[in-house]
């Protein structure tokens, strides 16, 4: 990964929504976001890129300056800094659209940023550098039922957060901080919310339904 500092020092964003469609994935931790992404992209023809699924990645990568601060962001539930998270998301953006030109070519991509921005400096800064969002699907789930899901998932996922002192945190932090997010998008008409806590099929229904009244059939 490059040093930090270009995302914070552009004056255009990299990609035009003209040219690259971005949705961002929001939703409390075990909501199921990362469940409808890959349906979504069955369907719909995105690529699906997990903020979290990057960082871990990078948690885990030799050479990683940011291996140890990440590795304790996540089991705090904390956010990492953002240049860290933006650069990890604009780098698999561009190494997807690459991969796209040097295949059939000419085709728009289109991404689902999931588990991203869990922070307004995070929203400002990727819109502003790396790609304007389309809109924003946020799934909307109780406490409870993402505990339990969490909790579940937690006796095979192997991951160093999903127990119950790590969610305990991650849900004050979602609450707190990312929250504020969905608000600021949903003030500017740019949410689609999504029931999240019916069984997977029926809270896919609703999310196919609503995208695609958005979007329109032929998107
Ligand atoms: N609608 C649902 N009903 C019941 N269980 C679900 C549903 N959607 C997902 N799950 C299960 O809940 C767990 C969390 O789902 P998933 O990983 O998709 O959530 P997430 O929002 O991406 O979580 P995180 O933010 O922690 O990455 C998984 O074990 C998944 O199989
Ligand atoms: O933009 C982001 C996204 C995630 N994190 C950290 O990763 C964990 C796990 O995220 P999941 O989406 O549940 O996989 C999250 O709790 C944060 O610690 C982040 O810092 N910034």
């Amino acid at each position: 990964m490059p040093a930090v500092p270009p995302v914070a020092s552009k004056t255009s964003p990299t990609f035009s929504p003209n040219d690259v469609t971005v949705l961002f994935v929001l939703g409390g931790p075990g909501a199921g976001k990362g469940t409808q992404c890959a349906r979504l992209v069955e369907d719909f023809g995105f690529t699906h890129l997990s903020a979290g699924d990057l960082l871990r990645a990078e948690q885990t990568r030799e050479g990683s300056e940011f291996g140890a601060l990440i590795r304790d962001c996540i089991k705090d539930g904390s956010i990492v800094p953002m240049e860290v998270t933006v650069q990890l998301l604009e780098n698999a953006m561009k190494d997807t659209i690459a991969a796209v030109r040097g295949g059939s070519g000419g085709a728009k991509a289109r991404f689902l940023i999931d588990g991203f921005p869990r922070k307004m400096d995070q929203a400002f800064k990727f819109e502003e550098a790396v790609c304007p969002a389309r809109l924003v699907l946020f799934f909307d789930c109780p406490e409870d039922e993402m505990e339990r899901r969490l909790l579940e998932r937690g006796k095979t996922s192997g991951r160093s957060d999903d127990n119950a002192d790590s969610i305990r945190k991650r849900f004050r932090t979602f609450v707190e901080t990312s929250m504020p997010v969905v608000d600021h998008y949903e003030k500017e008409g740019r949410v689609i919310k999504v029931d999240a806590t019916p069984a997977p099929d029926a809270v896919y229904r609703d999310t196919q339904a609503k995208l695609t009244k958005v979007l329109g059939d032929n998107f």
